[in-house]
């Protein structure tokens, strides 16, 4: 077992880009929405670079990217709607599972440490994309970034999972992708393990330093 696990007995995961690589569905429901609208679409590279608070600040940067310019709340609150169906409608035909999860997630819970996922997607996704790989039996509780009134980099959600399984912040480990996720775990008094293969707005995750870095989520265990 990594050396950052000692004494751990919850850890929070991430979902985009630390557990899986849903870009490539988030860019074709970001474009089909665009589209809709009569805008251009964007594409998965610059999308990749969007995602990590949430849907409606994905469609806001989408929509800045696509008219030049920030846009007016009506056009946001449509481009937002629009995404939710769009993606709702398939969140997961091109989402693949990284690398080493699978072992990662099966080797905690053997080891008897609650998982919980804390992402800033939508409660609504979460299941349907964790079911799809068969993960979804490893997590006691999940939240969505519309699960609570404050999402990540706010340490809320994870303020709210330690409370939950009645853990000290000390004993819970954040696990991510994004500079947000180090943010959050760093202000909730957890401790912090980042993996350098998602999405972090284009910035190396070293630069957030978070307590250890792994490049596949097996070294963990
Ligand atoms: O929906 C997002 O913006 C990203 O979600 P994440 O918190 O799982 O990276
Ligand atoms: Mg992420």
């Amino acid at each position: 077992m990594h050396p950052i696990l000692n004494d751990i007995r919850l850890v929070s995961f991430d979902l985009d880009g630390t557990l899986v690589d849903s870009v490539p569905d988030l860019a074709v429901a970001v474009d089909a929405s665009l589209g809709e609208l009569g805008l251009p679409a964007a594409g998965e590279v610059r999308v990749r670079d969007w995602v990590g608070n949430g849907s409606l600040k994905l469609m806001e940067r989408a929509l800045t990217f696509a008219q030049g310019g920030p846009p007016d709340r009506e056009l946001l609150v449509r481009a937002h709607e629009a995404f939710l169906e769009h993606y709702g409608r398939d969140p997961g035909s091109r989402t693949c599972l990284y690398p080493g999860v699978r072992e990662c997630l099966d080797a905690l819970r053997a080891r008897g440490l609650t998982l919980t996922l804390v992402t800033n997607k939508p409660f609504a996704f979460i299941r349907p994309i964790l079911a799809q790989f068969g993960i979804d039996q490893h997590f006691s509780l999940c939240l969505g970034g519309d699960s609570l009134s404050q999402k990540k980099p706010d340490p809320a959600p994870l303020l709210h999972v330690a409370a939950h399984f009645d853990q000290p912040p000390g004993a819970c480990l954040m696990v991510g992708d994004s500079r947000h996720d180090v943010a959050a775990g760093r202000a909730a008094g957890f401790r912090t393990l980042a993996v350098p293969y998602g999405y972090n707005h284009g910035e190396p995750i070293r630069d957030s330093q978070p307590d250890a870095l792994v490049d596949s989520l097996a070294e963990l265990v």
